[in-house]
């Protein structure tokens, strides 16, 4: 099965030919391609038992609403399991040989790289953490003058520059420090706070970070860039744009600033430095500026202007690299002739540091972001997560073949040739003309060309477009992350990502290039099916919400919903759960997943489902009838000491009063109640367990994963515990529920859910 690709050497021809990477399938393979059929058999079983209840309850009864509930969940849960299966059928491996890399391609022949950071708010992600990550990339072992780092910054803050400023100046000690030690971690912040080698340079290094570190700290903690920091002329000059008043973070001219030039700036020993560009685009508040991808198709155009490297690396501020080789890495790909023209995108997966032992909010997201990927690499490669990806720029302006979308001005094409100073006139001039807001008007970018615009997971969107326009992707997954950022540590920030995330997917999945129907006939029904599945994702939230509520309401009225356990339906039931959970763990742990952290997983998508899923789906639909608007609200990057040891702990973090805590709190309180209402049930002798033995499952099921949801009601007094306000109108609303006061039910929720979008 092995298949192993072998790069014809163009540079050398002497040499043998060489290995750059090699692709293995899983051996697993056709054991879960048999799986799923005899899956698939068993979920034809159920829709025809659910076929038959309904064709019996021919009345419009409440057993009648039961059924054709219960009908269309499974319905949607069977799409979304044979959805997936699009990423289980085709898995591979790959592997890279970057040592090789050399043999194959001089030096001196590596392509120029352009590096992309983007940021948007110093105050909710850390100068400190940007510039950190600014660094490591600066740091690479890659040839120095070849790289043009562009930091965008969506916030417009002066603190920003400045911590750039700063960190262009630390640079030049640091980069030959990393050069001499070959250390491999070169983001500054990791390494002096993990355990490194004592000597007096590193001493001496380690002082002029801390005095660093302090002044971005104080500038930050001032609002302003005090006069004392200020001393040099093109630094004075460069702050001086921010005008007092006139310039805000959401109204301000485009502001340019070439902090190292790669052909003039050297360190401290005589080597050429990469060269590091400050931009923040022009805003207005009449122009819509389309968040994170209008930014970086900002970046896109005025690097075409700079240095127009045919490699983009996207990164988050919060995305340090964790390995000086990852770009050797990259370009075993890249530069393979029988790949390249293909080629779009290499993606590294997305993975954390500071993630808490068992992973309680399954921030790690293991499965789109590890192992999903995988499977798509067998088809077409990888989706695209937003960072840790290196693009062929070409991929921007159109399909792979001839048919190239031209941009507007040559000198924005990739094929143009950059023959001037950075620091010349023209070219300054012409970055700043790009940087405009208005710049993209009567253009095609963000629809033929560069990110793409209409959906709150650009990086999905994008990369699904250009999956279709027929470009191809490898996943790039080396034992050693090459990227680790920060993940949410409190629950609300980790539920609001996801969020975002949904409202993002259903944007894509209802858009004209929908994955259902042109996805699949641009790249084929797995493909398509895959896409469609993740854009899908948060109408799990009515799967979810009935089974949470449905069979407990019906048990508490005594109502048997579920076979009994002498039926042999009963049987295709516990089938099924087992096997979608069995082969969910099974995938989980053979890619290197802890049983905790499974359980956690699954946890979460119950809790997604009644919160992020639910809300997400609730506010797209909202904005579709024009009632509401959304926005891209940043995830924090910053942590509060007491929050993050209780997060340590693996302590729950409600804190504060959020509708979106409201239903998972209502369903904790109705599994439990109706779990002991069962129970008593049974003891009294008035329903037997035979016939309710699956809705006390469900329930205790249910019970078992909202442990911390009553921790956090009753047992706790910390500031994370649930809010007085949250439990109460909880308890109400799961009251009036249990009682079956339906009209009040709906009443409130009406009236919660129009208190939530204010
Ligand atoms: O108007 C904006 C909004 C965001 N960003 C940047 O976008 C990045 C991602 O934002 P973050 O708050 O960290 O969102 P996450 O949900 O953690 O990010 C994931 O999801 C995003 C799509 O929603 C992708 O863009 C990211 O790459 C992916 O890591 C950050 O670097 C921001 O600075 C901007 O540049 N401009
Ligand atoms: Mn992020």
């Amino acid at each position: 099965m092995e298949e192993q690709r072998l790069r014809s050497s163009n540079s050398i021809s002497s040499a043998p030919p060489l290995l750059l990477h090699t692709l293995k399938h899983a051996r697993r393979t056709a054991f879960n391609r048999a799986f799923a059929a005899v899956y698939t058999c068993a979920i034809s079983a159920l829709l025809y038992y659910h076929a038959l209840k309904l064709i019996h309850s021919a009345t419009l009864s409440s057993s009648f609403f039961i059924s054709l509930s219960f009908f269309l969940s499974d319905a949607f849960l069977a799409f979304m399991w044979a959805s997936r299966q699009c990423f289980l059928m085709t898995i591979v491996y790959r592997e890279e040989y970057p040592e090789n890399l050399e043999r194959v391609l001089r030096k001196p022949d590596f392509p120029a790289l352009d590096v992309f950071i983007c940021t948007a708010d110093p105050y909710k992600e850390p100068p400190m953490r940007l510039i950190s990550t600014v660094l490591a990339v600066m740091a690479y072992e890659y040839p120095t003058e070849k790289i043009s780092i562009y930091v965008s910054d969506d916030g417009g803050s002066q603190l920003t520059m400045f911590a750039c400023m700063e960190a262009a100046k630390f640079a030049t000690h640091w980069l030959p420090f990393c050069r001499k030690k070959k250390m491999i971690n070169r983001s500054p912040e990791v390494y002096f706070a993990s355990n490194h080698s004592w000597c007096s340079e590193t001493e001496k290094i380690k002082i002029l970070y801390e005095s660093m570190k302090a002044r971005v700290e104080n500038v930050l903690e001032r609002g302003k860039v005090g006069e004392e920091y200020i001393n040099e002329e093109p630094q004075c000059r460069a702050l001086s744009k921010w005008t007092d008043g006139s310039f805000t973070r959401q109204d301000h001219p485009p502001v340019i600033q070439i902090l190292l030039e790669s052909s003039k700036s050297k360190d401290t020993t005589g080597h050429l430095m990469p060269n590091l560009i400050y931009v923040s685009r022009e805003k207005r508040r009449t122009s819509p500026h389309n968040f994170k991808a209008g930014a970086l198709n900002v970046l896109l155009r005025v690097s075409a202007t700079m240095s127009n490297a045919p490699i983009i690396l996207t990164l988050d501020c919060d995305m340090y690299s964790n390995d000086p080789q990852t770009p050797l890495r990259a370009l075993c790909y890249l530069s393979d002739s029988e790949i390249q023209s293909q080629l779009g995108y290499v993606q590294f997966p997305q993975m954390f540091h500071g993630v808490n032992k068992n992973d309680i909010y399954a921030c790690e997201y293991k499965r789109i972001f590890q192992t999903n990927p995988l499977g798509l690499d067998g088809l077409v490669g990888p989706n695209h997560v937003g960072t840790g990806c290196f693009f062929n720029r070409r991929a921007f302006f159109g399909g792979p073949s001839a048919t190239n979308v031209s941009p507007e001005i040559p000198e924005l094409s990739p094929n143009h040739i950059v023959d001037k100073n950075i620091q010349s006139q023209p070219i300054l001039e012409l970055a700043h003309k790009v940087a405009g807001c208005d710049y993209e008007n009567k253009t095609q970018w963000g629809f033929e060309m560069g990110f793409r615009y209409g959906s709150l997971i650009e990086d999905f969107y994008t990369g699904f477009r250009l999956t279709c326009e027929g470009w191809r992707s490898t996943f790039c997954n080396p034992k050693r992350p090459a990227f680790l950022g920060d993940a949410p540590i409190c629950l609300i920030d980790a539920l609001q990502q996801c969020q975002r995330w949904m409202i993002g997917g259903l944007q894509v999945a209802f858009c004209k290039f929908r994955p259902i129907t042109f996805g699949v006939r641009s790249v084929g029904p797995l493909v398509g099916l895959a896409y469609t599945n993740y854009s899908f994702w948060s109408f799990w939230f009515v799967p979810l919400t009935i089974y949470a509520f449905l069979p407990q309401l019906a048990l508490l009225n005594g109502l048997t919903i579920f076979p009994k356990v002498s039926e042999p339906w009963f049987f295709l039931y516990v089938f099924l759960f087992l096997g979608a959970y069995g082969q969910d763990l099974f995938e989980f742990v053979i890619e290197g997943g802890t049983v905790p952290k499974w359980w956690n997983n699954q946890r979460m998508w119950m809790i997604r489902g009644l919160s992020s899923f639910m809300f997400g789906c609730l506010e797209f639909f909202l904005t579709r009838l024009g009632i509401s608007t959304y926005g891209f609200g940043l995830t924090s990057k910053v942590v509060d000491d007491e929050q993050s040891k209780r997060y340590d702990q693996g302590k729950f973090e409600f804190g504060v009063s959020s509708p979106m805590f409201v239903p998972l709190t209502m369903a904790a309180i109705i599994n439990l109640v109706s779990f002991f209402m069962g129970l008593l049930q049974v003891i009294r002798g008035s329903s037997s367990v035979e016939g309710l033995f699956l809705q006390m499952f469900i329930a205790g099921f249910a019970v078992l994963n909202s442990l911390p949801i009553y921790e956090a009601m009753v047992l706790r007094s910390d500031k994370g515990r649930m809010p007085f306000k949250t439990t109460m109108i909880s308890t109400l609303i799961a009251l009036l529920l249990i009682f079956g006061a339906w009209p009040y039910f709906v009443s409130c929720l009406a009236i919660s859910t129009f208190l939530a979008l204010k």
